[in-house]
């Protein structure tokens, strides 16, 4: 009776769970079932580890382009002028350093220009500040399109600016300095305000074998104080 109930509860275990044999055994389709089982987990294991992996991969390469970007960044920030964009004061000079060696070193030419917005003070006081840079930002764009792509242009102070043209004589320098002077009222129409003028003086000088950066600076310095002094809005060659 009792044999006859196990038998029973043993068949009727194998009947519900037909992968498995009377004694236990897993039947060849169970094995089959198993080892499918077995290798679906392996398989989204692997796929866990390998998803895992490329996230890692894509979040270093993300990391590393970023440091790469703001290295960049800092490096720019380091010779840049922000409001304007154009090499600030430190690059400039040491462009400067760099080309007048050239220069002596080839025995060619070389001519620095320095240009100051007229009456910028009064600009900010009339139109406000936000205009006044926008003279600076216009006056840096508008440079930009007239300047060589040899030549160098920095902002070394508030509203002056430096120019580097090498291999240039003092003629040619004062004609590319005349047609950027020249294209100062663009700049006011642009903005647009009542009674706006917008105008530079420029000191130009050329290199001798003697020179060094203060020399030449110096020179520039002169002929700039004398187009303001002679009534703005001019280029002013120095005197030697
Ligand atoms: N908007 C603006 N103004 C600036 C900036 N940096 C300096 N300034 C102003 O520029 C003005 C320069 O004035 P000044 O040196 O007297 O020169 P100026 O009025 O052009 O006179 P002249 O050179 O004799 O024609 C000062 O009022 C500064 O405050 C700037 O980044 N943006």
């Amino acid at each position: 009776m009792f044999k006859s109930s196990a038998n029973s509860a043993q068949s009727t275990s194998a009947q519900s769970t037909p992968h498995l044999l009377a004694d236990k055994t897993p039947s060849p389709v169970a094995m089959t079932s198993l080892a499918t089982e077995d290798k679906h987990g392996a398989n989204s294991h692997i796929l866990v580890v390998t998803l895992t992996a490329g996230s890692v991969c894509l979040l270093l390469m993300l990391l590393f382009f970023r440091s790469v970007k703001y290295k960049r960044q800092l490096a720019l920030s380091a010779t840049t002028d922000a409001l304007t964009g154009l090499t600030n004061r430190r690059r400039i000079l040491e462009e400067f350093d760099a080309e007048l060696l050239r220069s002596k070193a080839n025995g060619l030419a070389f001519s620095v220009a320095l240009i100051d917005v007229d009456w910028f003070k009064q600009i900010n006081e009339k139109y406000g500040l936000f205009t006044g840079n926008k003279v600076l930002r216009l006056f840096a764009s508008t440079s930009k399109d007239i300047l060589r792509h040899t030549d160098f242009i920095g902002r070394i102070s508030d509203e002056q600016f430096l120019v580097l043209m090498p291999n240039t004589s003092n003629n040619e320098a004062f004609q590319v300095m005349e047609n950027l002077r020249l294209k100062m009222p663009e700049i006011a129409e642009e903005i647009d305000l009542p009674n706006l003028v917008v105008s530079t003086s420029i000191g130009i000088c050329h290199c001798v074998p003697n020179d060094n950066v203060e020399s030449i600076l110096q020179l520039a310095n002169s002929a700039l104080y004398r187009a303001k002094q002679n009534g703005r809005d001019q280029s002013v060659a120095c005197d030697r």
